[in-house]
């Protein structure tokens, strides 16, 4: 057994899950629990009363952090120790939210100076572009923004966009190309003008086959156009970690934005990623966005275990996928601009945690990062709601919601909160069949039917939530929010003492990729790998089945 299984907070856990009463019975017997179980922070409060958990519970879930040394473990995570150490690399997506004059050291030199000059100069050509200072080649004003860059330089931007819609300036508009598949790219050509279009290509190598390719075909459509190559400086700027390969690809040096190898891809909206952030909503605004995330890092590092929004979270997803084999988390965001952030979140964690291998090399016996997915309230109760009701997986929920919509109108936000709020006491009190036969009584069905539909009727109830609120939607609560689900992802992390920063399975495919590619594009037939690879690729050559 390994190490963390072997802790006797683990064997009380495990004992604790066979005993824990409904939460129907937790909720009746104490009439404290929400005021125990709920908290506020950076702008976000966070209700956590409608878990399975009880005082003896959380206690003991707080007592495996401990264990599992997360305070030590924070404090070298900001403080630049190499904790990716399989690619030997810092992480430290926090310093790039750190204030001017803090210190954080990689290699004895303090990276916050040169954070801050990127930030700057984000600032000023952000300005340029916006007050039209910014020339096309036919001495045009930049109206579009296209941003092409995929994974971590492609979700965080987008999402982030999205859902400061309330704060663009209007100045311009913006679309991403993600995808190899060219009609990603076609389709957003088709809304744009190449004498008024700025490219920004994001890549933090500037290896990645999606991003170089569509960057290559943006730079054949921009030329067709009639512009020159030496207009291309006008048009073209990149992100990157990789300057030298971003120079000699033809971008401008003074047109490409630095960031560096110790943030990592699914962490980065917070680096010069995030330009595309900046030039929709304007430098004050993004800098909101990240005094935001900049305030959750403050309370993470100096909030007791006990108080600690990220590490409640954490330790409550421990809970339910080692104690109860949840496989999955569904993350429902009760907010129309907020409906990227499952996919986000799913990114983040799953790139993150999923793993089998420990730090020492040892391989798991116990279950690690749980699928995430979701999606908009109230379109989801529709659909997959049912499941999570009445279905055998126990799937426990965040449910996020701004208590002021930005568009308030007649009684829209308040049939939305009552959604949201009725779905977490739906999920965690059920229905009893006495409940579902009583409210057949006035039925004309025959007695019989009537056992026999309440019984389809029954919901167990005792489905875990989490219910996190927010005034409104702003940079500085999507700050907040974004850095919580990180810190949370990272709690997990620890726990199960796996890498949550490298991303082994992901480079497997793109090695094979380019392999397959190769046999595309070859002469011959494919014969040498298994038979279904060789005869998927033969079809591909062939055109037609
Ligand atoms: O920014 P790039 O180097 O182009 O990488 C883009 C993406 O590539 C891979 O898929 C990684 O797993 C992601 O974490 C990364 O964000």
């Amino acid at each position: 057994m390994s190490r963390v299984t072997n802790t006797p907070e683990w064997q009380k856990l495990k004992e604790y899950s066979n005993n824990l009463p409904h939460m129907r019975e937790l909720f009746a017997t104490d009439s404290a629990r929400f005021n125990k179980m709920s908290l506020k922070a950076c702008g976000l409060f966070l209700d956590y009363s409608k878990n399975r958990v009880n005082e003896a519970v959380l206690s003991a879930l707080f007592g495996l952090a401990q264990q599992a040394q997360l305070p030590a473990r924070i404090k070298a995570m900001f403080a630049g120790d190499i904790i990716n150490t399989t690619e030997k690399r810092a992480v430290l997506h926090t310093a790039l939210r750190a204030p001017k004059g803090a210190v954080v050291e990689v290699d004895g030199v303090n990276v916050v100076p040169e954070v801050h000059a990127t930030l700057d100069k984000i600032e000023s050509f952000v300005a340029s572009i916006t007050s039209g200072e910014w020339r096309g080649y036919t001495g045009k004003a930049i109206t579009d923004i296209v941003s092409i860059g995929i994974g971590g330089s492609f979700l965080g931007p987008k999402i982030a966009t999205q859902a400061l819609r309330p704060y663009w300036t209007g100045k311009l508009n913006c679309h991403f190309v993600a995808n190899v598949d060219a009609t990603s790219l076609v389709e957003k050509l088709k809304l744009v003008d190449p004498e008024t279009t700025l490219f920004l290509m994001s890549s933090k190598s500037f290896g990645t086959q999606e991003t170089l390719t569509n960057t290559l075909s943006a730079r054949d459509w921009f030329l067709q156009s009639g512009a020159t190559q030496a207009d291309v400086a006008k048009h073209f700027a990149a992100v990157t970690s990789n300057v030298a390969k971003a120079t000699e690809f033809g971008i401008d040096e003074a047109n490409i934005f630095p960031m560096w190898d110790w943030v990592g891809g699914r962490y980065s909206l917070w680096s010069a990623i995030g330009l595309p952030i900046a030039l929709m909503v304007g430098m004050d605004n993004y800098r909101a966005l990240l005094a935001g995330a900049r305030e959750m890092d403050e309370h993470f590092t100096s909030a007791p275990l006990a108080e600690n929004m990220p590490v409640i979270m954490g330790m409550l997803s421990v809970w339910y996928g080692n104690f109860f084999n949840a496989q999955s988390h569904v993350v429902l965001t009760y907010d129309h601009y907020l409906r990227g952030l499952p996919a986000y979140f799913q990114q983040l964690d799953m790139e993150s945690n999923g793993k089998s291998v420990m730090l020492e090399g040892e391989t798991v016996d116990f279950s690690t990062g749980p699928v995430i997915w979701g999606g908009e309230g109230t379109n989801g109760q529709h659909a997959y709601h049912q499941l999570l009701h009445q279905g055998t997986a126990l799937i426990p929920a965040d449910f996020i919601m701004p208590l002021q919509s930005h568009n308030p109108l007649g009684e829209h936000h308040a049939q939305l909160a009552s959604n949201c709020f009725g779905q977490t006491q739906a999920l965690m009190q059920g229905r009893t069949f006495e409940e579902a036969l009583a409210e057949l009584a006035s039925s004309k069905l025959a007695e019989e039917e009537k056992t026999l539909i309440a019984r389809h009727k029954v919901m167990d109830g005792n489905k875990p939530s989490n219910t996190l609120l927010m005034d409104k939607l702003t940079p500085a609560t999507l700050g907040a929010l974004i850095a919580l689900y990180e810190h949370r992802t990272f709690v997990q992390g620890v726990i199960w003492d796996i890498n949550s920063f490298d991303q082994w399975g992901v480079e497997l495919g793109k090695t094979l990729g380019n392999d397959v590619l190769a046999r595309l594009g070859a002469d011959k037939a494919a014969t040498e790998l298994d038979s279904s690879s060789n005869a998927l690729i033969n079809l591909f050559r062939q055109g037609h089945i």
